[in-house]
């Protein structure tokens, strides 16, 4: 099936193009009230069920739902404060042999809330409201058919009352929302419910499980990538990312560092020489720079002599906040990785005189405007490059901890160093930080992940 994210524009134009191809609205209404039905049948195993239905064609799919689950022997109670205002959703409401009533109080223990889909235009008010605070204060089972009621299916926020649903039902299509905070973290399990729809031009994709491998047979260090982490006025920081960069593959991890570094593991390398000297060293394969790097000359200084080194580079941390125009002139953005979270992505939109609103149209802006790869980090990940988006699943919430995106440029570093694109090497590192999180437990400090990452491999080989 197609892991396709879609914004509501495209979804309309691919419901257009199946519609024009010879299927009827009616039929991709039934096709989907169906499909989630078989969902609630499963979560319900019987018990009585309460179904909220709004004007629109999610209300719709409400009475298709409603109508399956009747047929199958359920006690099934409709709230319908309208009666429905589409065509489609007209015939779904002739359709359903029960009745309805129009507001609450509900009683059942599963709740299917068909309210508003990726419809909702304006703030949800009245009787809407009511029921979706009721739905918040209930401690039943909450379904979200396609998206939650008073989410914006594009961006995620909200126009009203966001209960935590239990599992959420996408129809066709993922849409943004199911990516992005801070509706992602309120819909509880996802599944997605194939229509057939033409998904082929989707610009937005959720990134799937990279499938990494172990070194070749006749490796050595050099072949396995050699990764240089320019180091500059905090030691800490850099440190992170070498512990890291050296769990996730790197053949070879070196520091270059002018200052020492007393608490460095034994197995990494610190160079000391002078950083333009340093770089002359063909066989790097990737840089990172920024952990650490401070904001100062003498950091820009260091981070224009990496940029000129002509290098793979990934810039993280004070290297967003030193970047502009100027240091990229002459320099391929093909090869650089921006690894930024919120507050330093909006910074690198004002450097770049970027005008964006929101996470994923600044990721987005950014990279169209500069030609670089975007990883806009944070409970909701996005990545941006080569004209296509990516999201991902939810990671660990406990990822939240000081030193977190240091480990994470560590491992983008070693996989940029191992022969993989920007893309690539922030697609793969994205999921072992994921992965090293989940093993790592609860409360783990950043040094703690970062030796996670070694058993994190294991997972994708
Ligand atoms: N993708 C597919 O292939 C398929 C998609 N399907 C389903 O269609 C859904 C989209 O349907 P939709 O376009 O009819 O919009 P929907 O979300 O039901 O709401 C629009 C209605 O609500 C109203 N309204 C809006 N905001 C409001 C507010 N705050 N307070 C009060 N009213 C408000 C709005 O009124 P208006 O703004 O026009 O005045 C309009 O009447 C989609 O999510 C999926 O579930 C399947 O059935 C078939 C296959
Ligand atoms: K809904």
């Amino acid at each position: 099936m197609s892991e396709a994210v879609l914004t509501v524009a495209q979804m309309v134009a691919a419901e257009k193009a199946a519609m024009a191809a010879g299927t009827s609205e009616w039929e991709l209404m039934l096709k989907a009230g169906q499909g989630a039905a078989q969902w609630v049948h499963r979560a319900a195993g019987g018990r009585p069920v309460t179904v909220l239905c709004g004007p629109g064609n999610n209300g719709g799919d409400g009475y298709v739902i409603a109508e399956d689950l009747g047929s199958r022997g359920y006690d099934v109670d409709v709230i319908a404060p309208v009666e429905p205002s589409t065509d489609t959703a007209r015939t779904a409401r002739s359709q359903f042999g029960g009745d309805t009533r129009e507001q609450g109080p509900f009683e059942h223990a599963i709740v299917v809330d068909c309210l508003f889909g990726y419809g909702l235009s304006r703030q949800v008010e009245g009787v809407y409201r009511e029921l979706l605070e009721e739905l918040s204060a209930s401690d039943c089972f909450k379904i979200a058919i396609d998206v939650p009621s008073a989410v914006r299916s594009d961006c995620g926020s909200t126009l009203g009352p966001l209960p935590r649903y239990d599992l959420t039902l996408a129809l066709g299509a993922w849409k943004q929302a199911h990516f992005l905070m801070p509706s992602m973290a309120m819909m509880g399990a996802k599944e997605l419910i194939d229509l057939g729809l033409p998904l082929d031009d989707a610009h937005g994709v959720l990134s799937s499980r990279p499938a990494l491998s172990a070194p070749a047979a006749d490796a050595h260090k050099y072949t396995r990538g050699l990764v240089a982490v320019v180091a500059g006025e905090m030691p800490g920081a850099p440190l992170l990312s070498c512990e890291a960069g050296m769990r996730a593959g790197a053949g070879y991890v070196k520091l270059f560092s002018d200052r020492s570094h007393p608490d460095a593991p034994a197995d990494l390398v610190i160079v000391e020489d002078d950083l333009d000297e340093a770089l002359e060293d063909d066989r790097i394969d990737a840089l990172l720079v920024g952990p650490g790097l401070g904001r100062g000359e003498t950091s820009r200084e260091r981070l224009a002599a990496a940029l000129t080194s002509g290098r793979q580079c990934v810039l993280d941390a004070d290297a967003l906040h030193l970047l502009d125009d100027d240091l990229l002139e002459g320099v391929d953005p093909s090869r650089i990785l921006l690894t930024p979270h919120e507050g330093e992505l909006a910074a690198l939109c004002e450097s770049f005189g970027v005008e964006a609103d929101g996470k994923l149209d600044r990721a987005r802006s950014l990279s169209a405007a500069t030609g670089l790869t975007v990883l806009a980090k944070g409970p909701d990940t996005i990545l941006v490059g080569e004209g296509t988006t990516l999201f991902f699943p939810q990671g660990s919430s406990w990822l939240s901890v000081a030193g977190s995106g240091d480990v994470l440029a560590g491992i983008c570093a070693t996989r940029l160093a191992g022969s993989r694109s920007p893309m690539e090497a922030a697609q793969d590192a994205v999921w072992l930080h994921h992965e090293a999180a989940r093993l790592a437990g609860p409360a783990f400090t950043a040094l703690q992940l970062a030796h996670c990452v070694k058993p994190a491999m294991a997972s994708f080989l």
